[in-house]
């Protein structure tokens, strides 16, 4: 055997449930078997600017599945509550929560789908590119704690392949973000303030739009999300065979 056929042989011997990884792909990362053909789209955007809103639209049309972000288990972890812990103390407790989310996001990453569209809210890079930055910039995350989220990350990416087709960008203004984040009232996020919103904004932009911070996984469409529902529809409508094909053109 080479390194590579002993790898695969061991692989196909475990079996466990959707962690079926059975074999290394050309650039040597694992792969899911029957994913290839899947097309995969990620709703990214600020806090509150629509994604589960444009989610539950998309969610009517026939072949497409819906993945939201699990929001409920970041609230409730074995009767625990990152999510709320994290907006309370963020230095003791976003590693706390960024860890977790990290797993869930791989998780869904990985689940099987019977759909051949899957259309999933953010990613395990906007996770780590958006909101862990976010906490390391603004100095509430400890040095030691972005480094070991990093070094997950980093490995994560780097040995399992993580397919993403299309990322739509919902670009809301924070202001408009506030405002719906407010009317919707989730008891943990009551406290974020209106700098907050503003300072994920930055972070999108510049790894979406101006492209200068991070490596983007796929192509890129942008859709303007300050409109009223119907507004937001119409686009929704007019952008549905980019959206669906998975091709920004
Ligand atoms: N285009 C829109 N105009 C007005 N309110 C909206 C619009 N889109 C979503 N909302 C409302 O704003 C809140 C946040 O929307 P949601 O889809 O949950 O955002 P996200 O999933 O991005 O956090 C919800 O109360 C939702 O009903
Ligand atoms: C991905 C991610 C999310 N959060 C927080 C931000 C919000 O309070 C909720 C989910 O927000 P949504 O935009 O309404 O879906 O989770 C976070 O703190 N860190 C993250 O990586």
């Amino acid at each position: 055997f080479s390194n590579q056929t002993r790898a695969e042989s061991y692989l196909e011997t475990k079996k466990s449930g959707y962690l079926t990884m059975q074999s290394y792909s050309s650039q040597g990362k694992l792969v899911r078997n029957g994913e290839k053909n899947k097309l995969v789209i990620c709703i990214e955007g600020n806090i509150a600017s629509g994604k589960t809103t444009c989610l539950e639209y998309f969610s009517k049309t026939s072949n497409i599945e819906v993945l939201t972000e699990p929001v409920s288990k970041w609230r409730n972890v074995r009767g625990h509550n990152p999510l709320g812990l994290m907006y309370q103390d963020p230095t003791r407790w976003g590693i706390t929560l960024q860890t977790y989310i990290q797993l869930t996001m791989l998780d869904q990453h990985l689940s099987t789908t019977s759909a051949p569209i899957r259309m999933m809210e953010r990613s395990i890079y906007g996770a780590k590119y958006i909101f862990v930055e976010n906490l390391y910039r603004s100095g509430k995350m400890p040095e030691v704690d972005f480094a070991v989220l990093s070094e997950w990350f980093e490995w994560i990416t780097q040995n399992i392949a993580i397919p993403v087709d299309l990322i739509v960008y919902l670009q809301s203004s924070p202001q408009i973000c506030h405002e719906r984040l407010k009317e919707r009232c989730r008891e943990e996020e009551k406290i974020i303030p209106l700098e907050y919103l503003e300072a994920i904004h930055q972070l999108y932009e510049d790894w979406l739009i101006k492209k200068t911070s991070f490596n983007i996984p796929a192509p890129v469409l942008v859709i303007s999300a300050d409109d009223d529902l119907q507004k937001m529809i119409h686009q929704f409508e007019e952008n549905r065979e980019k959206i669906l094909s998975g091709r920004n053109v």
